[in-house]
């Protein structure tokens, strides 16, 4: 079992673009105890729409545990056994950290989009004083998947003497402009939805037709042609009929991917915030290591961590070679790093699902004593 905790921050925290917020709240959740040397921390940084709860269960009655509970526990590939694991919900999110449905104090009402513009480098700069309050004065290592991969690799750049080892999945340093142009079309469906009322829409209402829609659009680019053609293929669900049977001649539901993309999109209605979303977001498509710091290279520069990324062939949100750039550029620049490609047709959300061959690179990664041997198992 795990509690949720929340880490009250009091002193202002300045956005990248230079909006100020007085303090910020952040839930987290923590597994494993801190040794006594305080050298066996893991932070576990989210993606886009996940939370503070990777592993464990707050109820005996909860029906799943946490997003990453099959690596992350007790004799696990994170084994929380031997090391502190902790996750905290990302800063702009919705799941209990500071974020655009948060109150403003200043005007009794939430946010909304007056909401400070929000960065990976923000995420990664509140995550720290998080770490600070808990005492952690360096990290065995950061982890994350996809937007969590962005703040591992940003965390390495920001905190060189704080982080020892950099495992970052289905990521990339910057978009391309296909992802940026998804993320578009989802926030087009929400605020062109009339109960956005331009960010102002009431904590029990919102966009949730356009929401809703994002998410479906956007869950597609999370699985591949291959993972879906064999999940649902052209099966059909009979919903449609007539005192004479099927009639197909509708437009409800007929195939099963409908009604599975219907799903997921009435899931995520339940659980997340639309202005979160138009954040979150934009927050991922503004990330740009070579804009930032000039080129890669030099954005890896003051890098001193460990570097394993892993990418998987059926991404086409983050493919592939995005992932494997990474490791070359950390290699170029005279780093320690490697690359490991699973191959799988699950795609983009492979690093959220069973893999014994992801398991078994990440405690290999976590667990080794001795220096990383570029190893480009491909
Ligand atoms: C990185 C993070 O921070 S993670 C936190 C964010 N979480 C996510 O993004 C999860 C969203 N993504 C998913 O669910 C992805 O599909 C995956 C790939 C990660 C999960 O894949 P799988 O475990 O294979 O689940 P699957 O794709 O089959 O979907 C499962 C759900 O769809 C439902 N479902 C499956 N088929 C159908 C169908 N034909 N009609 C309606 N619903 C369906 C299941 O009942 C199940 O519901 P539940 O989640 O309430 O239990
Ligand atoms: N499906 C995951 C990964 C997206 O990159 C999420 O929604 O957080």
């Amino acid at each position: 079992m795990v509690t949720p905790r929340d880490f009250v921050c009091t002193t202002p925290f300045t956005f990248k673009s230079g909006q100020v917020l007085p303090g910020f709240t952040m839930r987290y959740e923590t597994y494993g105890q801190l040794n006594r040397a305080r050298d066996n921390a893991i932070l576990i940084c989210h993606a886009l729409s996940g939370d503070h709860h990777c592993a464990g269960r707050h109820s005996a009655a909860d029906r799943k545990p946490g997003w990453w509970d099959h690596l992350i526990g007790p004799g696990r590939a994170v084994d929380t056994d031997r090391f502190y694991v902790i996750c905290a919900n990302c800063l702009g999110g919705c799941s209990g950290t500071t974020g655009p449905s948060s109150i403003d104090p200043a005007t009794g009402k939430s946010y909304g989009i007056a909401f400070p513009f929000v960065t990976i480098n923000d995420m990664v700069r509140s995550q720290k004083r998080l770490l600070d309050h808990l005492g952690v004065d360096q990290l065995h290592a950061v982890i994350g998947g996809s937007m969590g991969g962005m703040q591992a690799l940003l965390w390495a750049i920001l905190y060189p003497n704080f982080v020892r080892r950099v495992l970052a999945m289905a990521t990339t340093a910057r978009e391309g402009a296909q992802a940026i142009a998804f993320n578009e079309v989802g926030r087009q469906a929400i605020m062109q939805d009339p109960a956005w009322e331009q960010g102002n829409y009431p904590a029990d209402g919102g966009p949730r037709v356009g929401l809703a829609i994002a998410r479906m659009m956007a869950h597609i680019t999370y699985l591949s042609d291959a993972s879906m053609e064999r999940k649902f293929g052209r099966r059909k669900r009979v919903t449609t009929t007539t005192a004479h049977g099927e009639n197909p001649y509708s437009f409800d539901i007929q195939f099963e991917v409908e009604s599975y993309l219907r799903y997921q999109g009435q899931s995520f209605i339940n659980r997340f915030d639309a202005n979160s979303y138009l954040y979150i977001t934009r927050a991922l498509d503004h990330f740009d290591l070579a804009h930032a710091y000039g080129s890669l290279e030099q954005a890896f520069a003051p890098v001193q961590a460990e570097t394993l990324v892993v990418g998987f062939t059926s991404d086409w949100l983050f493919p592939p070679e995005q992932n494997r750039e990474i490791a070359l550029t950390l290699l170029r620049a005279g780093k320690r790093a490697s690359y490991a490609e699973l191959a799988t047709d699950r795609g983009h959300d492979s690093f959220l699902l069973e893999s014994p061959d992801l398991y078994r690179i990440v405690r290999g990664f976590l667990e080794r004593e001795h220096e990383f041997v570029l190893d480009f198992s491909i």
